[in-house]
Parts: structure tokens; C-alpha cells; sequence
């Protein structure tokens, strides 16, 4: 009796699992088709077998094979724009489990991220990153308002000019080791990605949180381990420093298990990110009470860290709050500031948010520029022009920075992000409550309400119809240029006709600061997102990213490190024919390292394999100034 139940129950659970796969797919392909707009049926079995069936038919290399394709999730990063010339620039894949639509087009974009009730954030998404408390990046509705309007304002001026000194400390730090305390430079530097991280931990930790970090090796820095308040007693057995950093790196252990469970395994990597995340728990108390102090005895009132800001507006003069609870004397609705556990959640998401973007942001952008020798030698151009012989100590946030931002500092800046958003696809859903009515095309189209949205970045940022291409390929062969890394085609002299040709349109320019630049189309350029959801650290990413490139190159370049195939003496006794063909070569390896070596985490990287480079002073490089682009 007892065996039967249980065949019974074995037979009738792959039946129960193929009727509702069915019924699944079945009901999406309707949502799909009464939607309008084209669609696409993933599914994963019967592809793999009709592909292995039929490898060579017309039919696998023109349909299946594409299809295949997506259900890859990070299908665009191999595809870039190419899939959406196929299905169109908006398109659905529709699997048992749910309806996707994936986006290229300009004016879909401005429409979803427009309508932030319509289309929002799948919060559900980031639930497990509220472990340090709730905040702007996880939430939704009204508590995402709050939040939003309470953080704001401690991402203005006063901190951005603390990140553009934070920036220029750590960067000259980085430069030491970079180029050798002698700054003669021309030492390989392999893992160039593991100091851009460090750079942009370090300006988090000064910018973010008020408390400056020094660089190994530097005299400053001893590695003291010591509470961060000064009235703390705590005894810490980790720094500062390295609990940002044990935290970060073991993030994905510490939110999926709880600490007392990683504490206890029989696992030295489970106890370490235990360690980590406890001790990062009290700096962060202890960072807390100590900027709690200071707003209630009005300490403190310049250079505001962004912390500091969000402690002094719920503890400051001016707050609301009863200071000895910590809760707002105002309702739920009025409130004015953050809960303790609200501020210490938000401080955590920036450093989770603007450490690993801005990090892989540089690293791709000093890799480029190592490829294209023609963009850092514009590059060099503007930064003499903007800074010429004036030491870093008189660099100005307000003078400076406007410059910049009017340069090809800011278009190698925006290639980077346009070739390598880190987010490649932005996630969004249609709203749970009703169907959403789009425009697509000039057709008014019906998206089905729980639908999951990507908004792609990395694709629409290839998208012909709003690029301007600068010629055609010198690498790839093709028409446009736009797989290649060429600032240039930000620079808007001569530009205009081209935006009017591909627009017909007069639309506000994206960024207004960016005078001399080309403006994208409105949603055709998001590396920072788009509407009310976009990046809160623009500014911060966007200060810290041009300054470092100024700082590096004013005295300068970067070249590939060609150590596997030349010695240095090798090199020396080579003609420029044999040194061109030799970096030509190693561009050629590079390239195939960025490409298959890109991938996606919470950001993307280039992970598992390096692309070393070497720094060598202006006027002694070996390779790239024998090279016209
Ligand atoms: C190159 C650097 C950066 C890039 C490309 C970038 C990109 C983005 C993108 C695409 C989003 C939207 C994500 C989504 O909707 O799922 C976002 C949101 C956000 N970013 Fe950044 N980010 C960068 C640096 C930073 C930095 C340095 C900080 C803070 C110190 C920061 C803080 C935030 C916050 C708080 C949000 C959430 C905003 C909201 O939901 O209201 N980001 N960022």
C-alpha cells in the first residue's frame, strides 16, 4: 500500500511538472501575443535537442541557434546590439515561468524608467542585500521616496568636493605603487583591477564614511587595528580596512547564510566572513555613535562625509527626532530623517553600490586607453590644456571640474561607460497591479502586469540609429566603428547635423554641464540609469573617475606589458617596425582576453585572467607613441 502511494506520487510528479510547464507556456504565449509586440519562445530542452539534432540545418544556424542564445541571461554581453537586429529593438522571450522583455529603444526606455510606478524596481530582487538595514536601493513606493529624498542631498557639492580630494590622496598613493617610489614607473602591473578596487574602497571609506585609509607600504599606514569613535572600548581583531574589504569579498556567503551558521562551520573561508561581517558591524556602531556625538554637539559642520550628513540630519540642531530612541517625533507619512538602522543600511549600499562599479570602470578605461594610443595621446592634449604645470595641491573642485567635464577627460569617461556600462542590463518589471499600455513604434502595445523588464545598456549603447560612428572600423572590419573605444566621437563640434539627421527631433540635452560634449538622445545613453531611479553617485563616480585619469596622465601613459613575448632588453635593441607588430600582437591577445574573459556578477569584470599594463613617463614610452591610432 505504502510503495504504491509513493510510485503514485513519483509518476504523477514529472506529469504534474509537464502539465504545468505546459499551461505555463501556454498562458505567457497569450500574455505575448496580446501584447503586441514581438515575441520569442525559450525553451531550453527542446532547443538544446533540435540543435543537437540538426547542427548544420539552415534552420538551426538562422533561428535556433539565436534563440539559444537567450537564454543565456547575459545574452547582450556576447550579442551586444546584434539579437534586437533580428527580433527588433523591443522583444519578449516567453518561458513557462514568465514573460521577459528586453529593451534597445530609446524612446521604450524613456517611457519605463518615466513611469517609476508603472514599471518599477523588482525590489524582491534585493531583498537579501537589507541585511544592515533598509535603504534607497532596496525599496519601493513611498518608503523609496523617503529614503530617496532624505539621502539626496548628502550626495551634493560639499561631499563631491570631498571626493575630489579623497580621489587625488588615494590616486597618488595608487601612482606610488603604480610607478615605484622613485615614480620612474615601467614596472608590469598584473592585477590592475585588484588596486582600482582598493582605490574606490578607500574613497568610499574617506567620501562615504569620514575616515581616511592609507595604502600599503605607505608611512602612514600601520595597520592599526584600534576602535574608530573615541570613546569606544571595543577590541577589534580585524582593521577598518580589511573588514570593508572581508565583508565585500565574501558578500554572497554572509547574505545567503546566517552569521552564527558561518561562525560554527568546520570552514576557515565561512569563519573569516563571519569575522568580517561582525567586525564591520561594530566599526559601523562604533563610526555611528560617533558621528551621533558630533551632530548633537554641532561639531563638524564642513567637508561632510556622507554619512555624517545623514547622522547630523536625524541628530543634528534641525532634526525632529527624539534622541534618546531614535524615532522621528513626526508620523511615518512627514518624517524627515532615518531611522538608525535606516542610515547604517543606506552606508552599506553606497559602499556596495560605488565600490565595484567605479573600480571596474577605471580598470576598463585604462585598458582601452592602452589599446588606443590615439585617445590617451588627446587624452594628454586637454589634461595640459585644463591643468598645465599646476601642482595637484592647487587642483580646484569648482574650477576644475567644470573643465573637465568639457573634455576628452569626460569623452574617454562616457566611451568607458558606453562600451562597458557595468550594469549591462538595468532590471525593471511591469507593475503586479495592472497591464501597462507602452508606445513602441508609434504602436500602442499592452504589457502583461508581472512581466520582467531589462532596460539594455550594453546593447542599446551599440544601437546605430543613435550613435555617431567616427569611420569605419580599424579593428573589427565593420561599417561603424561602434565595438571600438574611440572618445572622439563625444567631442560635438561637427556633430550637430548628425543628431538632427538621426533624431528629427529637438530634445533637451541629457546633461546640460557637458557643453562641448555630444549629447546622446534622451535614453539612449544609461550607464547611470535613467529618470527617478538613476544613480544617486553619479556625480561622486563621475568626480572620482576624471580626476584619476588626469592625475595618472598629466605625467603618463599607459602601455600593454608585453613580458611574455620580450624581455626589456629584448625590446631596447628592436626597430619600430618589430616593436609596432610585437603590440600589435599583444592588442590582439588583449582583445580576446576582454571579450571572453567579460563577465557578470553584480557588476561586470574581467575576471580570471589579467591584462597586465605598465605606466612609463610621457616622452619614454616604447609603443604607443609609434602608433597613429
Ligand atoms: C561608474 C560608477 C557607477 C555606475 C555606472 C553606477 C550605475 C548605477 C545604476 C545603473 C543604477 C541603477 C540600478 C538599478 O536600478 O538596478 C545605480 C543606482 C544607484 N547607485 Fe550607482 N553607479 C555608480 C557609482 C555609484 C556610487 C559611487 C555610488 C555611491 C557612493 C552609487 C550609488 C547608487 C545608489 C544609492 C543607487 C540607487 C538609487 C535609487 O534606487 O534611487 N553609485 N547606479
Amino acid at each position: 500500500m505504502m510503495l504504491s502511494s509513493v510510485s503514485l506520487l513519483l509518476i504523477s510528479l514529472p506529469i504534474y511538472y509537464v502539465i504545468t510547464s505546459f499551461y505555463g507556456l501556454w498562458k505567457n504565449v497569450q500574455k505575448a501575443k496580446k501584447s503586441g509586440l514581438p515575441y520569442v519562445i525559450v525553451r531550453r530542452r527542446l532547443l538544446k535537442r533540435l540543435i543537437r539534432k540538426y547542427p548544420d540545418a539552415w534552420v538551426t544556424r538562422k533561428y535556433l541557434l539565436p534563440v539559444a542564445s537567450l537564454l543565456i541571461p547575459e545574452w547582450t554581453l556576447q550579442h551586444g546590439y546584434g539579437l534586437f537586429r533580428k527580433f527588433g529593438d523591443t522583444f519578449m522571450t516567453v518561458t513557462p515561468a514568465n514573460c521577459h522583455i528586453w529593451i534597445a529603444d530609446r524612446h521604450v526606455i524613456s517611457q519605463v524608467s518615466s513611469r517609476r510606478e508603472d514599471f518599477p524596481k523588482p525590489a524582491w530582487m534585493y531583498r537579501t542585500v537589507n541585511i544592515f538595514g533598509r535603504n534607497v536601493v532596496t525599496t519601493e513606493g513611498a518608503e523609496w521616496r523617503l529614503h530617496r529624498k532624505i539621502t539626496a542631498p548628502s550626495f551634493g557639492d560639499r561631499n563631491n568636493s570631498l571626493v575630489f580630494k579623497e580621489t587625488i590622496r588615494q590616486g597618488l598613493q595608487m601612482l606610488r605603487k603604480w610607478t615605484g617610489d622613485d615614480g620612474a614607473g615601467n614596472i608590469t602591473i598584473k592585477d590592475v583591477l585588484g588596486d582600482t578596487m582598493r582605490l574606490s574602497l578607500h574613497v568610499i571609506s574617506g567620501a562615504g564614511f569620514g575616515v581616511p585609509l592609507q595604502w600599503p607600504g605607505t608611512a602612514e599606514d600601520a595597520e592599526i587595528i584600534h576602535p574608530v569613535g573615541s570613546n569606544s572600548l571595543n577590541r577589534h581583531s580585524l582593521s577598518f580596512k580589511d573588514a570593508l574589504a572581508g565583508l565585500l569579498h565574501n558578500l554572497w556567503l554572509v547574505l545567503i547564510f546566517p552569521k552564527w551558521l558561518l561562525r560554527n562551520a568546520p570552514f576557515r573561508w565561512a569563519k573569516k566572513a563571519a569575522q568580517a561581517a561582525v567586525e564591520y558591524e561594530t566599526y559601523m556602531d562604533e563610526l555611528f555613535a560617533e558621528k551621533k556625538r558630533e551632530a548633537i554637539a554641532g561639531e563638524k559642520a564642513d567637508g561632510m562625509d556622507i554619512m555624517g550628513a545623514l547622522v547630523k540630519n536625524s541628530y543634528g540642531p534641525e532634526s525632529r527626532i527624539n534622541q534618546s530612541t531614535g524615532k522621528s517625533l513626526l508620523g511615518d507619512i512627514e518624517r524627515q530623517t532615518l531611522s538608525d538602522s535606516e542610515i547604517l543600511g543606506n552606508a552599506f549600499m553606497f559602499l556596495l553600490a560605488g565600490h565595484e562599479t567605479s573600480a571596474g570602470a577605471l580598470h576598463y578605461g585604462m585598458t582601452f586607453l592602452a589599446l588606443y594610443p590615439e585617445a590617451q595621446r588627446q587624452l594628454q592634449a586637454d589634461i595640459d590644456r585644463i591643468f598645465g604645470d599646476r601642482p595637484v595641491e592647487e587642483w580646484d573642485y569648482n574650477r576644475d571640474v567644470t573643465a573637465m567635464q568639457n573634455s576628452m577627460i569626460a569623452a574617454v569617461m562616457h566611451e568607458e561607460l558606453r562600451m562597458v556600462p557595468p550594469v549591462i542590463n538595468i532590471p525593471k518589471q511591469v507593475s503586479d497591479h495592472q497591464d501597462q499600455a507602452v508606445m513602441v513604434d508609434g504602436k500602442q502595445t499592452l504589457w502583461p502586469k508581472g512581466a520582467v523588464i531589462s532596460l539594455c545598456a550594453y546593447a542599446i549603447h551599440r544601437n546605430p540609429k543613435y550613435w555617431p560612428s567616427t569611420g569605419k572600423s580599424k579593428v573589427t572590419g565593420q561599417q561603424d566603428d561602434l565595438e571600438d573605444f574611440m572618445p572622439k566621437r563625444w567631442l560635438s563640434e561637427g556633430r550637430e547635423e548628425t543628431r538632427q539627421e538621426i533624431s528629427g527631433e529637438d530634445e533637451e540635452p541629457m546633461d546640460k554641464d557637458a557643453g562641448r560634449l555630444f549629447h546622446p538622445l534622451k535614453g539612449s545613453y544609461i550607464p547611470f540609469s535613467d529618470g527617478a531611479r538613476s544613480c544617486l553617485g553619479k556625480r561622486f563616480a563621475q568626480v572620482e573617475i576624471m580626476i584619476l585619469l588626469a592625475l595618472i596622465f598629466r605625467k603618463y601613459s599607459v602601455e600593454l606589458a608585453v613580458d611574455e613575448a620580450a624581455s626589456d632588453e629584448e625590446i631596447s635593441r628592436m626597430g619600430p617596425n618589430e616593436k609596432i607588430r610585437l603590440y600589435d600582437a599583444q592588442r590582439a591577445i588583449s582583445r580576446t582576453v576582454i571579450r571572453n574573459c567579460s563577465m557578470v556578477r553584480l557588476t561586470i569584470q574581467i575576471r580570471s585572467a589579467y591584462v597586465p599594463i605598465r605606466l612609463v613617463p610621457r616622452g619614454e614610452e616604447r609603443f604607443v607613441n609609434l602608433l597613429d591610432h
